[in-house]
């Protein structure tokens, strides 16, 4: 069986296509990075760390790569004989590989009527519909209705930590041992082929949100305030005491929105926050804020990790004050080396923090979220100069 799976970076390597390669499946990484291709071609296979207690490690092989930039032929053909196409190279760059995957789909039709299914593996919330969308773009009504016939664009949930690390082997990487891969069953075309660890289910949307809503609400939070605090990484982060409780606090938010609307058990949804800021605590793990907190303005998207729980809750009467600390310090991010960062700074500079939720968020001047945003942006800077007045950025 040949996977062909788009971006060779953390979570490519690190939890997907090691997925996939331990299935036996074939790999066969698209990626426009020059030097991971070539080393992949080179050594087709690559060194997987758990980064855990007992430091598990195992070889993946079978694997080799294209560059897509130099390389489209190759692609669209190998696509086309594939078994199954996966994504995880930031939700951002979905719209810029769907021309790549529509030709590739295109001269599939052309050489055989198998099934395949395209799951995008990124943090956001129907990832793989909005894939879909774009693919459509670049083909006739006419090759719409057997794309729509043949080809399954399931959407997944994803979670596993793989952060920014290097080696002496630029292709060895160290993850975190917790893995979870959830894939929405009633989308896929024709038989899916096994994937160790992948679980089909026929309602993923509470699976999707929960994970987004929990884990990367969590993760954004400790990032936002972990960098405002000055600290380097997310476990030092999130072992300073404010942040731990503002964390929790939150996720308590977030928990209560989840448990509402998915009926999840409030002891078994405590506990998963648990396991969660458990990992964040991983002491095998050095996670940068500024991975976590990367592509702030993404983060602030109007169903993304933050804004998304927050209007959620306030429809619903509830407060989310702690949710609304994380956006303030959301809007505060402005690390130069992030481009997003740069813009969102920008921004603020010329029309306020509100109009930046106004332009990001989706939200107007007088909404409610706005107002408890700039009361918890103030409430957030007295605790900052409290806390270490010289730390203040
Ligand atoms: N790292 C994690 O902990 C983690 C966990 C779950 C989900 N995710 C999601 O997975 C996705 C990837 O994250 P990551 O941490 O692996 O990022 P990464 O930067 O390590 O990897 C992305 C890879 O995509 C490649 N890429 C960029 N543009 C491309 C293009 N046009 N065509 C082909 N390849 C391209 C990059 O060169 C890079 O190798 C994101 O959506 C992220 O939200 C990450
Ligand atoms: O990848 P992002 O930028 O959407 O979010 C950063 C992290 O929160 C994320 O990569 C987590 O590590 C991951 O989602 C854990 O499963």
């Amino acid at each position: 069986m040949l996977a062909v799976h788009f971006g060779a970076g953390n979570i490519g390597r690190g939890f997907i296509g090691a997925l996939l390669a331990q299935s036996r499946y074939e790999v066969c990484f698209i990626d426009i990075n020059d030097a991971l291709v070539e080393a992949l071609n080179h050594k087709q296979s690559y060194r997987l760390v758990k980064a855990g207690e007992t430091r598990e490690e195992s070889e993946i092989d079978h694997v080799w790569a294209i560059n897509s930039r130099t390389d489209r032929e190759k692609v669209v053909a190998t696509i086309a004989r594939a078994d199954l196409v996966t994504t995880a190279v930031g939700a951002n760059v979905l719209p810029l590989i769907a021309d790549l995957i529509a030709e590739g789909l295109q001269k599939r039709i052309s050489e055989t009527e198998k099934p395949l299914n395209v799951i995008a593996c990124e943090n956001m919330i129907a990832a793989s519909s909005l894939l879909r969308e774009n693919v459509y773009k670049h083909v006739t009504e006419q090759e719409k209705g057997v794309f729509a016939q043949r080809f399954g664009f399931p959407d997944a949930a994803v979670d596993c930590i793989v952060p920014n690390q290097t080696h002496d082997d630029p292709l060895t990487v160290a993850v975190e041992p917790y893995h979870e891969w959830i894939v929405d069953g009633t989308k896929v075309k024709g038989e899916l082929p096994p994937v160790r660890g992948m679980k089909c289910v026929d309602d993923l949307t509470p699976y999707l949100e929960r994970k987004l809503y929990t884990v990367n609400t969590g993760h954004a939070i400790t990032a936002y305030l972990g960098y405002a605090c000055g600290y380097p990484t997310i476990k030092a982060a999130i072992d300073d005491p404010f942040i731990r409780e503002i964390v929790q606090k939150a996720l308590g938010e977030t928990g209560s929105l989840l448990i509402d609307k998915y009926g999840f058990a409030p002891e078994e949804h405590a506990a998963y926050i648990t396991k969660i800021i458990d990992r964040f605590q991983n002491p095998y793990i050095s996670d940068d804020v500024t991975r976590v907190a990367r592509s702030p303005i993404r983060k602030l998207g109007a169903n993304d990790r933050l804004v998304g729980p927050a209007r959620q809750l306030l429809a619903r009467g509830q407060k989310p004050e702690n949710l609304a600390l994380g956006i303030a310090a959301a809007l505060a991010y402005d690390y130069e080396g992030d481009n997003e960062a740069v813009q969102l700074q920008q921004t603020i500079a010329r029309t306020g923090i509100d109009g930046a939720l106004c332009e990001y968020a989706g939200l107007s001047r007088e909404d409610e979220l706005v107002q408890l945003v700039l009361e918890q942006g103030r409430r957030l800077k007295e605790v900052l100069q409290k806390k270490s007045p010289e730390s203040l950025r």
